[in-house]
């Protein structure tokens, strides 16, 4: 921890520690006039409400405020000037910023301003070429990890934008050159995701700032700060349209559970705890996976091909040729609807593409409305009780069962997968025979048990569903890796997205699935959402330069076309170890590493991995998984590693990582990239051709 500075009461560094105490005492004001408006029943929301906040109801309910994490409750500062129009209503005005808007009183002057706040817009993105009427902006210094002491409060920095940006006043600025920023950006990493609302750069306030309206496709090299930017837009957008989106609901998708722990709290620290935070698989999952496929048959059913396949299966129920007369005994008389008419039904209805089920409903009532006229025509008007009657009738049941049966998921696909009469017929041209055979069920299994479903075989379910209901939607999802998704998947989110937008996050590079996208126009076509705006974000925060030139050497290898990392990190360390024994020489890495601060994490193949794990374990290191991102030390199964970071990368034999999948050298490139501070590469087997930046034909290993 960095030394408290002594402080004198007139120095600035000791009146922002007395506005600290203030700030802190009208906290705990806010959380008592919040449980006592609690206790009279009274909206506590709208108390807060005011301009600045422009139609966002402050959460301030006492359990949500109580519950925010212990912190500092200010990080920066922008004083507006006096004498210049571009200040607007701020003019002259100073404002404190922080996670969450503190007030000492509901009609009083917010003593901090949320940094979502339009005047806080200023703070992230004035510069000295355009200083938005800021005269100075503000960032203070903390002790890392500090639960909001005031004599945690160690530095300050001001930048003087009227005056070119230079950097002024620096009060014990924890380093003495690169500033505030340089340090937050190279502090060692440990334990889960932390929120960057301090030091938000301009090129990702633009995106965290976009309307709910527009969707938009992020794709950054590892460590651009996709991630973060997602998570900041959620927050950003409940608080700017706080009905719009709570209605429809926020929901983040993310690749796996261990990824899922690692963001969780950075919604939570700025105040947003009701957002949806999943995976996709689990988003869908109607069943346990126990199924495995082969590669081929995975890759067939996630194609987009299979859309066409499924919709045809589903509706080569609906018959207009088994329409037989509908006859209905009605008190002494027999009403009968004749074959033709119903068939006349089922085709319109049918030509009208709704779905599956509300198709369905509608010839019911179709049918039941042409009884009613015949028979209103001879006998006058017809009760509600008698349409009741008539539309539960069995003779109606049964020629709806005949034209348009009832129809499940399950049942559907499990015909597909086990007939090749049914699968040729709803394939038609689309599929070959050997794809027709590589999708049906090796041992005619029917596949109704639950342990019998692939876990592609869940997105063919999760697309019958919604052929037959669609799926309530969401408001804005924030879709994180996006890049490995299948267009049978994309088209999973589309479903949920029909009236909402999205954030499409992702790295091309990255892609190390067999289905993943290779350009980002079509996957956004699959998402639904073809004219997203495409943003890339170009500033490395993560991978420092010496790991970032292994890491382009690679990219060069890859199938891709995308600029090379540029780091914002002059820092960092890589290293490569020729080792006779992997293991031991993994377990002395590791137990260096954990020589610094920061968190290690060993990433292995995934089949390597257990091996590692024991080794450690037997050392006496105790490693944690991906799935307890507080452990100062992990194993990190290769393919779970997307996403995480970890201060040390110990990367154990790159080759095996490369042999592990086809697309190998992306999952080679993302493990490299999860280093923030130091890789050290350990290998007994020659070290991939690309590691070492040999392309080409002549690319073999050495
Ligand atoms: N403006 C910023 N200020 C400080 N740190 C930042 C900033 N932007 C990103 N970071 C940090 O950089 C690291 C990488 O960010 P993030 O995980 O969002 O990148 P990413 O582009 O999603 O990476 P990947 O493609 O590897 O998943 C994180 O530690 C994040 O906190």
């Amino acid at each position: 921890m960095p030394p408290r500075s002594p402080a004198t009461p007139e120095d600035p560094l000791s009146r922002e520690r007395t506005y600290h105490e203030r700030c802190r005492a009208a906290v705990v004001s806010m959380i008592r006039t919040a449980e006592q408006q609690v206790r009279l029943g009274a909206d506590t929301a709208a108390s807060g409400a005011d301009a600045e906040v422009l139609g966002y109801r402050l959460r301030s309910h006492a359990k949500e405020l109580s519950e925010l994490p212990d912190g500092p409750l200010f990080f920066g500062a922008l004083t507006f000037a006096a004498d210049d129009p571009a200040a607007g209503e701020h003019s002259g005005q100073h404002y404190h910023l922080g996670r969450m808007r503190i007030t000492p009183g509901p009609a009083e002057q917010p003593l901090v301003v949320d940094w979502r706040a339009p005047v806080a817009r200023a703070f992230y993105q004035a510069g000295a070429d355009d200083p938005q009427g800021v005269t100075v902006r503000r960032r203070f210094g903390w002790a890392p990890g500090s639960r909001g002491e005031a004599a945690d409060l160690t530095g300050l920095e001001d930048e003087h934008l009227g005056r070119g940006g230079q950097l002024g006043q620096v009060r014990q600025a924890r380093r003495p050159n690169g500033g505030l920023l340089a340090a937050e950006i190279e502090r060692p990493r440990a334990g889960p995701m932390r929120d960057i609302v301090a030091t938000i750069q301009p090129e990702q306030d633009v995106l965290v700032r976009a309307e709910l309206s527009e969707s938009l496709c992020v794709q950054g090299a590892p460590g651009t700060g996709k991630t973060a930017v997602g998570l900041h837009r959620a927050a950003y957008l409940l608080y700017s349209e706080p009905r719009r989106v709570q209605r429809g609901g926020m929901l983040i998708l993310g690749p796996n559970r261990g990824f899922l722990r690692y963001i969780s709290q950075v919604l939570p620290a700025l105040g947003e705890t009701g957002v949806r935070q999943s995976t996709l698989d689990d988003e869908i999952s109607r069943h346990q996976v126990s199924r495995e496929d082969a590669v081929g048959t995975a890759v067939l059913k996630h194609d987009i091909r299979m859309a066409g396949v499924l919709r045809r299966a589903l509706y080569s129920r609906v018959r207009p040729d088994r329409a037989r007369d509908l006859v209905l005994p009605d008190g002494a008389t027999r009403r009968r609807l004749p074959a033709e008419d119903v068939e006349r039904v089922v085709r319109e209805v049918r030509a009208e593409e709704v779905t599956y089920g509300v198709g369905r409903q509608r010839v019911r009532e179709r049918l039941v409305r042409a009884v009613q006229r015949e028979a209103e025509r001879r006998g006058g008007p017809r009760s509600g009780a008698w349409l009741q009657r008539v539309s539960r009738a069995r003779p109606v049941a049964a020629v709806l069962n005949a034209v348009w049966p009832v129809a499940s998921p399950e049942e559907v696909l499990c015909e597909l997968l086990t007939s090749a009469d049914l699968l040729a017929a709803a394939a038609g041209d689309a599929l070959l025979a050997d794809e027709q055979r590589a999708l049906l069920r090796p041992d005619g299994s029917r596949g109704r048990r639950p342990g019998d479903w692939s876990s592609a075989d869940l997105v063919l379910l999760d697309e019958l569903e919604g052929l037959i209901n669609r799926p309530a939607g969401y408001g804005h999802i924030v879709i994180d890796e996006a890049q490995d998704l299948s267009p049978m998947q994309c088209r999973a989110i589309a479903r949920r997205s029909t009236t909402g937008s999205l954030t499409v996050l992702g790295d091309l590079a990255q892609a190390t699935v067999p289905w993943a996208a290779s350009d980002w126009g079509r996957l956004l076509a699959h998402l639904g959402k073809p004219d997203a705006t495409y943003s890339p974000l170009s500033e490395g925060f993560r991978v420092p330069g010496a790991v970032a030139e292994v890491a382009n050497r690679l990219l060069v290898g890859l199938d891709v076309d995308l600029p090379p990392i540029r780091s914002l990190r002059s820092d960092g360390e890589m290293s490569v170890h020729p080792v006779a024994d992997l293991t031991a020489a993994a377990v002395a890495t590791a137990h260096t590493a954990l020589g610094h601060a920061g968190s290690v994490g060993v990433i292995t193949a995934d089949h390597q991995a257990d091996l590692i794990r024991r080794a450690l374990g037997r050392a006496g290191l105790r490693p944690g998984s991906p799935e307890t991102p507080e452990a100062r030390l992990t194993v990190v199964p290769a393919s779970k590693s997307k996403g995480l970071e970890y201060d040390t990368v110990v990367l154990v034999e790159p080759a095996a990582l490369v042999r592990a999948e086809p697309r190998g050298l992306n999952l080679l490139y993302v493990a490299v990239t999860r280093a923030v501070s130091r890789l050290h590469v350990l290998h007994s087997e020659a070290l991939p051709a690309a590691f070492l930046g040999v392309h080409g034909d002549s690319a073999g290993a050495s």
